[in-house]
């Protein structure tokens, strides 16, 4: 296979098992496979503790596999691996520096003199809309304005994978959906392969080339969806469209049984 058709990102039969607090073996994922080719946007949709989050740290590197393999550009997962960007619910600047060092920390860190660095970051902080912005600290920024210094201080590595863990979960609606249409302007600008973990399905279908439905857990794949809405997209006006609500439609069937069975569950524990 040449790189050109091998996937950024490919999951083979991935078993993963946790060891509980009180000694038992819980299998969260469970023979799972999935693959998202270069430059493609994947979102993963599925109930609570399905197996999203541990997908994604299998990908990145953070745990292994219990069976089965995580490669990411044809190469086995063996450790933090390199040309993998993250985004997390929780936003992972660092509180003490300034905005542009918080961009600059990157480049910085991969040998990049503070000049060049510096150059690098003002340019990704235009391109997010903080230019004007450069010497604040996080802290002094509003929640959407924090998401695109951690989107800029993403995307300057120029990753050819970024994961992302339900990211503007945490915004209001407003934000949140400025912020999408954000995300895919600048994910066009270097195109990384995305896989995108959300509970919510407008979002995915909205941002994605194909969404993947997991059963509840053990995580295994369901069901994947190809999204052919055209792009460029906006997020509030494509969900209106005929071809969306069918999407739609069709992706919550497959998603219902799951998020029923994950929910009758919880309710049976709690009666116990
Ligand atoms: N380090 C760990 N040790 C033990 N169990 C774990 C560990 N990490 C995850 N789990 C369990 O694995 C299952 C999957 O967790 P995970 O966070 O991947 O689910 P999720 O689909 O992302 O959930 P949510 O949608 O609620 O964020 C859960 O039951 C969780 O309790």
């Amino acid at each position: 296979m040449s790189s050109e058709q091998q996937p950024a990102i490919e999951l083979r039969a991935v078993t993963k098992k946790f060891a509980t607090p009180g000694g038992a073996i819980y299998t969260a994922l469970a023979d799972l496979n999935l693959t998202v080719a270069p430059g493609q946007f994947c979102a993963i949709v599925g109930p609570t503790g399905c197996g999203k989050s541990t997908t994604l740290t299998l990908i990145s590197g953070l745990e292994r596999p219990s069976a089965g393999a995580a490669l990411v550009a044809g190469r086995a997962v063996n450790g933090i691996t390199p040309g993998v960007g993250f985004m997390f619910q929780n936003d992972a600047v660092f509180p003490w520096k300034s905005v542009l060092d918080n961009v600059a920390a990157g480049p910085r860190f991969r040998g990049r003199s503070k000049a060049a660095a510096n150059e690098a970051a003002r340019d990704w902080l235009r391109r997010v809309g903080l230019t004007g912005f450069e010497d604040r600290y996080p802290h002094q920024l509003s929640g959407g304005m924090r998401k695109r210094v951690a989107l800029a201080q993403s995307l300057i590595n120029e990753p050819e994978v970024l994961l992302m863990d339900e990211p503007f979960s945490a915004l209001d609606v407003q934000t949140r959906s400025i912020m999408s249409d954000e995300l895919l302007g600048l994910w066009e600008l270097t195109r990384p392969a995305v896989m995108f973990v959300t509970h919510d399905l407008e979002e995915a279908i909205a941002l994605a080339d194909k969404v993947v439905v997991l059963t509840a857990g053990p995580g295994r794949v369901k069901a994947t969806f190809d999204v052919d809405l055209p792009r460029p997209r906006r997020v509030q006006e494509i969900r209106f469209t005929d071809e969306f609500v069918r999407l739609y439609s069709e992706i919550w069937e497959a998603l219902r049984a799951e998020v029923e069975t994950a929910y009758a569950r919880t309710t049976s524990k709690a009666a116990s």
